[in-house]
């Protein structure tokens, strides 16, 4: 964890919430002090945190035996056990693992997270904060995996596949050491769908159904757009799929997508900004943001990393569904197999999920989701080495960018 950044020795301590402003050093290190009133908002009594002795001026308290082994990193926040088994409305716990915690899209997600918007007010949850340390202790039900390097000056794409390739290869393997077979997998980190398809092949004990790359921000744009254009609410669209990469090769797909429940097409009759304003604009958004605000984005990411797990963990509204990136394994639209690709799914709320089976396809559609398939092989072939088939061989297409190198 960054906890290296400023010191090399860790004192272990328990904190109860009338001493979280001496923790608040120890949070604010990492620009997280942003959590304390939702930790006191949730009846968060004790906190267990990671920090240097010198940094530590609190009482300690008897550390809980419920917490087991040690903890890394700065901050690592989880719900006092022993009060949550006293509690007997509160469901039993979910632990979340979030790696890149100090990042700028953790800074907005996670206390979302820990506010209840995500998996309910009524659930409580152990938030496993990771950063440069690779370790991943008592990993279950959920990681969102975020921590990876932004391309730098003058790096090749293939370089960016191969340098964070080889942190989702390392945290795959890790997930496969500790995590829940029933562990559910959201990989952020650039390039999402190629990182999700090399973490998942490190953890063969995991199910490849449980890993997915997020393209819900990319969903979210292209409604947005849809919503601006026919001068409605954005929650009136809906059937939005985002398909393939999350590059600029990604398809928002209009075809099938629904303004209050009449096809997009129909409501909006100009073809040629569907066909080339909506799409250009939904899959250059990302670098457009950087543009503008000098950054990528963030608090929308936060977001939508929050829509995605929901749509997970709630039934999807009938008739509807939603984009993932997921491992192909047998599809109904004729994509190949062994990449991960973004598809509509629906969920029965228990966190895996189906494909949509009846969507409609043309030739517009087609010919724009092969470019996507393509440009995601040749990323697979780029990280052979990282996927364990063998020699690595990168001819990817020149064109192909994440929405924020544009
Ligand atoms: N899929 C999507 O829709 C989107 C994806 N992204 C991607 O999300 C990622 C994070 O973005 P953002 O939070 O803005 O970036 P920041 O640069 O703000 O944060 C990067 C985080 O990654 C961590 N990190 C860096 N190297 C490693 C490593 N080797 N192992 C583990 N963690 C590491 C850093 O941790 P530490 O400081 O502890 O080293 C830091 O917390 C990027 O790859 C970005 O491209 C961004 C927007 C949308
Ligand atoms: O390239 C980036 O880091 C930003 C990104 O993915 C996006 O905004 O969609």
């Amino acid at each position: 964890m960054a906890v290296a950044d400023f010191t090399t020795t860790y004192k272990e301590s328990i904190f109860l919430p009338s001493q979280l402003s001496s923790l608040s050093s120890c949070l604010s290190n990492t620009r997280s002090h942003v959590l304390k009133p939702y930790l006191r908002a949730r009846n968060v009594n004790k906190v267990y945190c990671s920090v240097a002795p010198n940094e530590v001026q609190t009482p300690v308290v008897p550390q809980p035996t419920s917490i087991k082994g040690e903890c890394y990193g700065v901050f690592c926040l989880t719900y006092d056990l022993k009060a949550a088994e006293e509690t007997k409305s509160w469901k039993s716990l979910i632990n979340i693992a979030v790696s890149g915690a100090a990042g700028m899209i953790s800074n907005h997600l996670l206390f979302k997270l820990a506010s209840g918007e995500v998996f309910g007010q009524d659930q409580p949850i152990a938030l496993k904060l990771l950063g440069s340390e690779r370790s991943f202790q008592a990993l279950e039900e959920w990681a969102i995996l975020i921590g990876a390097k932004p391309r730098g000056p003058g790096m090749e794409r293939a370089d960016l596949l191969d340098i964070n390739g080889q942190i989702f290869a390392e945290q795959g393997k890790a997930l496969n050491a500790v995590a829940s077979s029933n562990v559910k997998v959201i990989v952020v980190g650039n390039p999402c769908n190629t990182n999700a398809l090399i973490c998942l092949k490190n953890a063969p004990n995991i199910p490849a159904k449980n890993f997915h790359a997020l393209t819900r921000l990319d969903e979210n744009r292209a409604k947005c757009q849809l919503a601006l254009k026919a001068g409605v609410f954005y929650d009136k669209v809906s059937n939005m799929t985002i398909w393939g990469n999350h590059s600029t090769t990604q398809v928002p797909d209009f075809l099938n997508a629904r303004i209050s429940g009449f096809p997009a097409k129909d409501v909006i009759k100009d073809t040629k900004w569907l066909e080339n304003d909506f799409t250009e604009i939904v899959q250059k958004r990302g670098g457009v943001l950087i543009k503008k605000w000098g950054r990528s984005s963030a608090a929308s990411t936060a977001v939508s990393i929050v829509d995605a797990i929901r749509s997970l963990v709630t039934p999807t509204p009938e008739g509807d569904w939603f984009s993932t990136g997921v491992y192909t394994n047998g599809n109904p639209y004729g994509i190949a197999e062994d990449i991960v690709f973004s598809m509509p799914c629906r969920s029965d709320g228990d966190g895996d999920y189906e494909l949509v089976k009846d969507v409609l396809m043309d030739d517009f559609l087609r010919e724009r989701i092969k470019k996507s398939e393509a440009e995601l092989l040749a990323e697979k072939r780029c990280v052979g080495h990282l996927t364990g088939e063998g020699d690595a061989y990168c001819d990817l297409p020149e064109d192909t960018m994440l929405p924020g190198e544009v």
